[in-house]
């Protein structure tokens, strides 16, 4: 008998962009992998673990591709601004008290929000990164992980968080049994010098990683952009030579069709942000133009200091519903379209392959929701239900490479009680110091 085999009966499993997208069957996993899904019962060995799926939909684990998880310190603390002088005046003054134990617990607290909410993989730019990635191994979760630079400081200092961020790649890409990559993250143009951000791109041909930043979140920044390198951002970086390297970037909000052209072209990522751009009156991408064109489009939440929550049913959600509204055209953002963009399209724009789908030879990242519940019934389309319906609350079960992590609802990798109060101090004593 294999070392570990789980087969799912019974259950309905959402299959997005396939031709039956809602599959009543079987699943079987081995180890870490996805090995059977199908209608038909497959034969199992006495002394398998059988789970009964009646009243389960399963679905792959949600991918959130933009955020700073130890961010979820700062929820509550300073809402209704906008971006510059949310960053200026509310959270950089505080994120510069952080220590190392501050980013464990706010990234311990998200973690643990993420995988009840059905995440399964997330993408983390911040400081501290070796307190993330602990969090990452204890808890179970998948990560990409980059410590983010922002460039405005002297010269030494800049070199110094570009050290730490390529010694952070080398020492973690590839570890927590696969479950951690890394990428790397100049946080934005307008936080980093051109030298700098070159820098950046240097570093990640090195190490033939991926890179991500913040580009185009504000119409403001856009202009800014065009004031002092007499170009709009896209053309900015693509003359940095960041585009030479596979990239995603947070936000794009304020594109016009020419730069939708370039990303398209070097097959640049988009981590759509909607809550977070909603909140900071930063706009609304043009999801429906960037699909269109060919981009990856993924979802993100980005902290949730600026959201307020790390829930991807809301982010799936926001974006099925948005674009409807902007464009006049209900099917701007389709149900599907929508899911994909919180699962497979997410693991192609953080360069992973082999998650985002429920498949025979993909890791058994995949989460059950309760669907017996009133606002989930009638089963006449339970995609759409995925999609319009649901939301964090209802997940029941989670599985991250084979793992179960969430049982019931209750986090099995994770302290929930000790995290509650640690973030609760943490905060507290922030606003002490
Ligand atoms: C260098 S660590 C990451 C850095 O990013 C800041 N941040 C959080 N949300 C946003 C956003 O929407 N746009 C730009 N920067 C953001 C965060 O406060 C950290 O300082
Ligand atoms: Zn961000």
């Amino acid at each position: 008998m294999s070392r570990n085999k789980t087969v799912i009966e019974n259950g309905r499993f959402l299959v997005p962009g396939s031709v039956q997208p809602v599959l009543s069957g079987y699943m079987t996993i081995e180890n870490d992998l996805i090995t059977y899904i199908g209608e038909d019962k497959p034969a199992f060995e006495e002394g398998v673990l059988t789970v009964d799926g009646s009243r389960l939909l399963f679905m792959p684990g949600l991918i959130n591709t933009h955020g700073h998880a130890a961010m979820s310190l700062l929820r509550g603390y300073g809402d209704d601004m906008v971006l510059q002088s949310w960053l200026q005046e509310k959270m950089w003054p505080m994120e510069a008290k952080f220590t190392g134990d501050d980013v464990y617990w706010g990234t311990a607290l998200s973690v643990l929000e993420m995988l009840k909410g059905g995440t399964t993989t997330f993408l983390d730019m911040y400081d501290h990164m070796d307190r993330v990635a602990e969090v990452t191994e204890q808890s179970g979760i998948r990560a990409v992980l980059m410590r983010g630079a922002i460039g405005l400081c002297p010269e030494d200092v800049q070199n110094q968080k570009l050290a730490e961020a390529v010694e952070f790649a080398r020492n973690w890409h590839g570890k927590a049994d696969g479950r951690i990559t890394a990428m790397l993250s100049p946080h934005a143009p307008y936080t980093c010098p051109p030298e700098f951000f070159m820098k950046f791109v240097q570093a990640a041909h090195d190490l033939d990683l991926p890179m991500h930043t913040h580009m185009s979140e504000t119409r403001h920044e856009v202009e800014q952009n065009v004031a002092d390198y007499g170009l709009r951002p896209v053309a900015h970086l693509e003359k940095l030579g960041m585009f030479t390297r596979p990239s995603l970037i947070a936000h794009g909000v304020h594109l016009n069709d020419e730069e939708i052209e370039i990303l398209a072209r070097y097959k640049v990522g988009v981590s759509h942000n909607p809550g977070s751009n909603l909140k900071l009156a930063s706009g609304v991408a043009r999801v429906p133009e960037l699909l269109r064109a060919g981009v990856k489009v993924s979802l993100g939440t980005d902290g949730a200091a600026s959201n307020n929550n790390l829930d991807m049913f809301e982010e799936m959600r926001l974006a099925a519903l948005i674009h409807k509204g902007v464009s006049g055209d209900p099917t701007a953002v389709p149900a599907p379209e929508a899911l994909l963009m919180a699962t497979e399209y997410g693991a192609a724009s953080i360069y992973l392959n082999n998650v985002g789908r429920l498949a025979a030879g993909m890791k058994a990242d995949f989460i059950a929701i309760d669907i017996d519940q009133p606002h989930l019934l009638p089963h006449s389309d339970l995609l759409s239900h995925a999609v319009y319906s649901a939301s964090a609350k209802d997940v029941e079960h989670v599985w991250i490479n084979g793992r179960q992590v969430v049982k019931h609802g209750r986090c099995l990798t994770l302290d929930e009680e000790e995290i509650r109060r640690k973030a609760q101090e943490t905060f507290e004593s922030l606003l002490k110091r």
